[in-house]
């Protein structure tokens, strides 16, 4: 096997993923109780003891939210990079150091035969990253977050099979919600989410013939649809001469309240 992985759930309630290689389970980020994490957890029928670390994109609660309690339960090394430690350290309670991790901002490390990426994004915590992982030659890379796809990024997510990717809102709805002023600028400026049509964007310059399915990630559940997502996403491919079959590629859905099945990507 190259690698699997389930997305727990995804959205500004909560944020989690499992990813496995043959010889490494690791999770990123905690973003709902450890409670929570637990039953999302169990039905894709894994547990907190098949893991052997979690990582953690940025300090924002819909990422963190039961990291100190799950980290704690099952004594699991913490990943994260310096400025975020010094951003959560309060929030999720006592690591001990032998527990706790510093990872690079731009770095590479490898558990087993799991090889993890991870690279900076740009969203309004102090220093939030996203992550690759690689094993058996197979690449999956986790890209939500981010206000927008800088050139950097788009070297980092290069020949992926899989990816996860945010499509957080449709502009119009964004625009004529009813979020304050503040709030949708935040959403709509560079260090905010990506909309569904800069998802689209992005994905032009992707889609070789390599990359085979698409998880639109990270949606508004007051300022998106799934269909609506898809919808803008394939128009704007179609817009800038992407046709493809089913066979040859998928956007596939993420759900903030419950997991996808496991995906296996690669052989
Ligand atoms: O009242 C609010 C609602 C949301 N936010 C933040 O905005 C973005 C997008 O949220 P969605 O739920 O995806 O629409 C996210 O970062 C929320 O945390 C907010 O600050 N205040």
């Amino acid at each position: 096997m190259g690698l699997r992985f389930t997305v727990l759930a995804s959205g500004s309630t909560g944020n989690a993923t499992v990813v496995s290689s043959d010889a490494a389970t690791v999770l990123i980020d905690v973003g709902h109780s450890a409670k929570k994490i637990e039953e999302l957890m169990k039905e894709r029928e894994i547990s907190g003891k098949d893991l052997d670390a979690i990582f953690v994109t940025h300090e924002h609660s819909d990422h963190i939210k039961g990291l100190g309690a799950f980290a704690r339960k099952h004594q699991l090394p913490v990943y994260a990079n310096e400025k975020t430690w010094g951003a959560m350290l309060k929030t999720i309670g006592d690591i001990p150091d032998e527990k706790r991790n510093i990872l690079p901002t731009d770095g590479v490390m490898e558990i087993a035969d799991l090889r993890i990426e991870s690279y900076a994004i740009s969203h309004d915590a102090i220093e939030p990253v996203g992550y690759c992982f690689q094993s058996n030659g197979a690449k999956l890379s986790l890209a939500t977050d981010l206000g927008y796809v800088s050139d950097k990024v788009m070297s980092r997510l290069q020949n992926s099979d899989v990816m996860v990717l945010e499509s957080n809102h449709d502009v119009d709805m964004l625009r004529m919600g009813r979020y304050p002023w503040n709030i949708k600028r935040r959403i709509l400026g560079d260090t905010g989410h990506l909309s569904n049509e800069a998802a689209g964007e992005a994905l032009c310059s992707l889609l070789t013939g390599r990359l085979k399915r698409v998880y639109l990630a990270h949606l508004s559940q007051e300022h998106n649809l799934m269909d609506l997502a898809k919808l803008t996403v394939n128009t704007v491919l179609e817009n800038n001469g992407f046709f493809y079959q089913r066979d040859e590629f998928a956007l596939c859905d993420t759900y903030y309240d419950r997991p996808t099945p496991w995906d296996v990507v690669g052989k």
